[in-house]
């Protein structure tokens, strides 16, 4: 298979930038296979226009390897992965622990595992990638939100080592997005605060997110590299 029918995995698709990053990737000609959780109206889109779509739960080792199975009785080759899923949670009180696993899971051990398995995949294509979004908060910490941080800037490790493990046949790289796209139940108080974060004060979208990704795939000499996407938050 050619890299350029090989398809890119791309993880938690069912919404928002995962979602929208799928269709610009078929509708730039790439096979996609894309993981949704939870059945939304964007899964039916993805399969509608002619994505494989598998269900994976990445809160636990037994369904990252369940799905790493399921992914390998689908495909024998891979251009790319993009490790796009994550959960946003703040600290649970009683139920730390809890929360601090799933997002281990989701942010870490999941893009952990099924680089390391799936590597031998994305061995059969040239160029390979492996892309991981991470979050700009890494750069200083966030005390409502400390274990999904700590996991991300976790996920910023790994594109580091598995650049080097994997370097030159697959490049490693991530994009560490600020605000993208507020969620429904951001009032227009957190809304105006969010936007005052950053010197270009706007809510992108998900394009930034596939601009980013379009340059990572298409660059044949960027490793190791995780891309601010922040709109100027560092020099606010
Ligand atoms: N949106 C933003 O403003 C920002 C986003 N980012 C990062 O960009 C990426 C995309 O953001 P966004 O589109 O808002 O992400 P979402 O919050 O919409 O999450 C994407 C998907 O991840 C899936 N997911 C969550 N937990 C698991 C799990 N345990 N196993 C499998 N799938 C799971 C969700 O599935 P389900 O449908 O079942 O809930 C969801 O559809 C994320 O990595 C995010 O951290 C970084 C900074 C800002
Ligand atoms: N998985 C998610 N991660 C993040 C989200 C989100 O909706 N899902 N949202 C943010 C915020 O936009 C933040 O960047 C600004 O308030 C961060 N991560």
């Amino acid at each position: 298979m050619s890299s350029a029918t090989a398809p890119i995995l791309i993880t938690g698709a069912a919404q928002r930038v995962g979602l929208h990053c799928a269709r610009r990737l078929l509708e730039d000609g790439h096979p996609v296979i894309a993981t949704y959780r939870t059945e939304r109206p964007g899964v039916q889109v993805l399969r509608d226009l002619g994505a494989v779509v598998l269900f994976a739960d990445f809160s636990s080792e037994t369904g990252i390897l369940a799905f790493i199975e399921q992914l390998k009785q689908h495909t024998d080759q891979l251009r790319a992965i993009v490790h796009n899923a994550s959960a946003w949670m703040t600290e649970a009180p009683g139920n730390e622990s809890a929360a601090f696993n799933a997002m281990f899971g989701v942010h870490m051990l999941a893009p952990y595992l099924i680089n390391l398995h799936g590597a031998e995949l994305l061995l059969r294509s040239t160029p390979a990638d492996i892309v991981h979004i991470s979050d700009d908060v890494t750069r200083k910490g966030s005390a409502r939100h400390i274990a999904y941080c700590a996991t991300k800037a976790g996920l910023e490790s790994l594109t580091l080592s598995f650049a080097a493990k994997f370097a030159p046949a697959i490049k490693v790289n991530g994009i560490a997005p600020a605000l993208l796209l507020f969620n429904p139940e951001d009032d227009a108080a957190y809304r105006a605060k969010a936007l005052a974060k950053s010197a270009l004060g706007i809510e992108p979208g998900s394009e930034v997110i596939y601009q980013s990704l379009r340059y990572l795939l298409d660059n044949p000499y960027v490793t190791g590299t995780t891309l601010t996407v922040n709109g100027g938050r560092h020099v606010k």
